[in-house]
């Protein structure tokens, strides 16, 4: 399996504001950029913070290039949450792509019929919170083989902690956030004595903003 963390940060490293509220950072050259990947993967990723906080639907993408690769098929969508907080009306559980819900048997069997009824395919992993390395697994076995992660801030550092992540794109756009409480591009306990090592590959001004991307390197 692949996996592509793509985030949009503002200067000071925040991905929202404070009140979490969804907030466009990246501009129409990064949102392109980003509707091509998400064209080029077989499912997109977010936590139930970002259900939570940004409602999303993530069916656009780039149909022009989802054709030119795979002439069948659309993105999944994919949301990591525990214990069973995403909405039934969230965005991402209606339209055509399929949806997985990444959960943990703290979601009680009845909330996971729930989702079931409400057309997502739910994965059991964890006792208490979601199990990644197992649950990236059984998205694997789905057939599922090229992951684009968008965040939250949370999940990003899950994924670096459990050393899920070959690739890092961030949109560092011309604006300042500001504030302790605002989520960053890697919240969670943070890294105290080894920290993922990546190797810069590359810089590109789009628009208002720079485009980094780098390999992680992975032991
Ligand atoms: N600028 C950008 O590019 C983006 C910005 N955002 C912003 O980020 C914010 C949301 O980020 P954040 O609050 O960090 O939430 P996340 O979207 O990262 O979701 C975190 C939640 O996921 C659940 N979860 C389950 N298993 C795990 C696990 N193994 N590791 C980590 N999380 C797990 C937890 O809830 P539980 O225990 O209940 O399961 C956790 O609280 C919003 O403001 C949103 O707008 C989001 C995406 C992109
Ligand atoms: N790349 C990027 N830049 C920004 O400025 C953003 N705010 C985000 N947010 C992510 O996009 C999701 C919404 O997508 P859809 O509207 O459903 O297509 C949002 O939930 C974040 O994951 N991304």
């Amino acid at each position: 399996m692949h996996v592509l963390v793509n985030a949009a940060m503002s200067a000071d490293g925040k991905l929202a504001t404070h009140r979490r509220e969804q907030l466009r950072i990246s501009g129409d050259a990064d949102f392109a950029r980003v509707d091509r990947r998400r064209a080029e993967v077989d499912a997109i990723v977010v936590g139930v913070g970002t259900v939570i906080a940004d409602d999303p639907s993530l069916i656009r993408f780039d149909r022009e290039r989802r054709s030119e690769i795979e002439p069948t098929g659309v993105p999944a969508r994919v949301v990591v949450d525990s214990r069973g907080r995403t909405p039934l009306d969230a965005g991402l559980l209606s339209g055509d792509a399929p949806t997985y819900l990444l959960t943990s048997e703290a979601t009680p069997p009845e909330r996971r019929d729930a989702f079931r009824d409400a057309g997502a395919r739910v994965i059991v992993a964890g006792t208490d919170r979601v199990n990644l390395p197992d649950a990236f697994g059984a998205l694997e076995r789905e057939g599922i083989e090229r992951l684009l992660v968008e965040g939250g801030g949370e999940l990003i550092f899950s994924c670096f902690e459990a050393e899920l992540v070959d690739e890092l794109s961030v949109y560092v756009g011309s604006l300042v956030i500001g504030g302790q409480d605002a989520p960053t591009l890697a919240d969670g306990n943070g890294f105290v004595e080894s920290f993922p090592a990546l190797t810069l590959r590359g810089v590109e001004r789009l628009g208002d903003g720079v485009l980094l991307r780098w390999r992680v390197e992975n032991e």
